[in-house]
């Protein structure tokens, strides 16, 4: 009986697919359950094609999305970003796509661009909505700013990094053997250094110090893996998050693990001898350290309990911090100090205003070779200065660090700019589309000008700008990045007058946060206010 139905159910598929090799005769004599996998490979086949029609058609013609216009093929398929999003230029192609398609554009199925003032609001601030899950990073708590209230410990290090660039500044051809990541050169007997690099380690070590318990003397040392394995790192969270099929071919360097584990081990270590604990983000983390829970990146999110850390998510958390917390300060601060050299009168009234506001800098030969000749400023001072804010404004302004825009997912169906965006589409806030846009900031829009933030209309600044996104997911560290900017940008350019070449390439490329590409901003040094030594004589 059973061998009966087979044989009439093959009947049925080979008379459908009739392929001439398979007559029912010589059928009889195989094991029929075989004979059905090519009609059923058709089937399947068929099927497949009916769904993949169905699909185009769909998102073609019938969805609610399709009404937006976009790129060939975006439809269908988000490819064109993924292609492009390994180069690190994926923001650039969205500008360019606003300027063709208008304030919204599809990009791929369910992912669409929107570049207006009200949508923007809506999608982070009013309607608030969760981070995409392939995206979704650091959950951490609300009260962590008030960790980050230590100005010594910016201070501190800011001052390892101007020492350092003086340093460097005094060597000469004659007097030099250093030769590492930070110095490179000379040009015309003056030195060149790499100013991106020294700021990005003063940036990380601060983050050292203030979150992880100890600077990781990056300065001082002049050479660490560690911006270059974060970077890797970086590029390859992007690969994993556009190719996620293929995340196995992504293999991931152990290094940072090892490199974040040690400082864990060092930490829970000294733990053990003391009493009083340090205070910082790492202690927080372990604080709610459970060493017996399970989870890993391929383990389901929701065993995700809120309470309870395992040690991979202290490690992952770990990474996030390490990536947001320095990257971002010290793209600010190189874009900032590009930006004034590219505008001098612009350079010229920050001095002017940080002289006023500390009159030591109006000394041009300072008396002594003392230790503390270098201008350190106190931060107190310094968040009340009018141009100094407005130019780091400025910049927010121009180089926002979510270059390629701040994602969101809808949780239902939405309207937003007159679309109905169904639940589960990603939305995109092209925010620095908007930072840049002519009707809300004038024709001189794309120049660097501080003197807009002056007396620009308290709307536009609520409404038009979001260096630090906003709504529930506004970056906590937000407070702690303007403190450090302030100091170290201000301690720069008070201390030091810098010159670089105009054929540098400062081209910027973004894997998750923004870098220059060549990791290189290359400029001559000079101390700006001159040592007399002691056995000179006034003039
Ligand atoms: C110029 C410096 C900085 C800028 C422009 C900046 C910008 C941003 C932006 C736009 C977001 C929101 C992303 C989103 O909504 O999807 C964000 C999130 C975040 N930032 Fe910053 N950031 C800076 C510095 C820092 C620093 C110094 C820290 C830590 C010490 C930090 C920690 C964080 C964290 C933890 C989040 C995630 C918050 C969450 O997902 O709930 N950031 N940042």
């Amino acid at each position: 009986m059973h061998r009966l139905v087979l044989n009439n159910c093959y009947f049925v598929f080979s008379y459908l697919s009739l392929p001439p090799f398979l007559s029912f005769e010589s059928s009889i004599h195989v094991v029929p359950i075989f004979n059905f996998l090519p009609a059923l490979f058709f089937i399947l086949l068929a099927i497949l094609a009916a769904k993949i029609l169905y699909y185009v058609i769909y998102h073609t013609y019938i969805s609610p999305l399709s009404k937006i216009p976009g790129p060939a093929f975006s439809s269908v398929t988000e490819i064109l970003v993924s292609l492009k999003r390994p180069e690190g230029r994926v923001f650039e192609w969205f500008y360019s796509l606003h300027l063709k398609y208008g304030n919204v554009v599809r990009v791929g199925p369910k992912f669409i661009l929107f570049d207006d003032l009200e949508a923007i609001k809506f999608i982070l601030k009013d309607s608030d909505m969760p981070k995409t899950p392939s995206i979704a990073g650091i959950r951490a708590h609300y009260n962590l700013p008030t960790l980050f209230s230590a100005t010594y410990v910016f201070l501190k290090l800011v001052q390892s990094l101007i020492k350092k660039i003086d340093s460097l500044s005094k060597l000469s051809p004659k007097s030099s053997h250093l030769s590492n990541s930070t110095f490179n050169q000379f040009n015309d007997d003056k030195p060149v250094i790499n100013l991106y690099q020294l700021v990005q380690f003063c940036a990380l070590d601060i983050i050292g110090e203030t979150a992880f318990g100890g600077s990781f003397n990056m300065v001082e040392t002049g050479s660490h893996p560690l911006p270059m394995k974060i970077l890797d790192e970086m590029k390859r969270r992007v690969m994993c998050h556009t190719f996620p099929y293929f995340k196995m071919l992504f293999k991931k360097d152990p290094w940072c693990d090892e490199f974040i584990s040690k400082m864990i081990k060092n930490r829970i270590e000294q733990n053990l001898k003391t009493t009083k604990k340090r205070i910082d983000i790492l202690q927080i983390l372990l604080n709610n350290h459970s060493p017996l829970k399970q989870s890993s990146p391929n383990t389901p999110i929701d065993i995700t309990d809120g309470k309870t850390m395992s040690n991979f998510e202290i490690l992952d958390q770990t990474m996030e911090f390490l990536i947001g917390g320095s990257d971002t300060s010290a793209f600010t601060i190189n874009m900032a100090i590009i930006m004034l050299l590219q505008n001098p009168e612009k350079l010229k009234n920050l001095r002017i205003e940080l002289e006023s506001a500390f009159p030591i800098l109006r000394n041009r030969v300072i008396s002594s070779e003392h230790e503390d000749d270098l201008f350190l400023p106190s931060h107190d001072i310094l968040k009340s200065l009018k141009y100094l804010n407005a130019v780091i404004d400025e910049t927010l302004r121009l180089f926002p660090v979510t270059l390629g825009g701040i994602m969101r997912q809808t949780t239902k169906d939405t309207i937003i700019s007159n679309y109905l965006i169904p639940k589960d589409t990603i939305v995109s806030a092209s925010v620095w589309r908007l930072h840049r846009s002519k009707q809300i900031w004038g024709q001189d829009v794309d120049e660097f000008v501080p003197e807009r933030w002056f007396d620009l209309n308290p709307k536009i600044r609520n409404d038009a700008y979001y260096p630090f996104g906003s709504g529930s997911r506004l970056c906590i560290g937000n407070n702690f990045a303007m403190m450090e900017i302030r100091i170290m940008l201000s301690s720069l350019i008070g201390n030091f007058n810098f010159f670089f070449r105009k054929d540098a390439d400062l081209q910027i490329v973004q894997f998750i946060t923004p870098s220059l590409r060549s990791k290189k901003f290359e400029v001559e040094v000079t101390r700006l206010r001159e040592r007399k030594s002691n056995n000179t004589t006034n003039a």
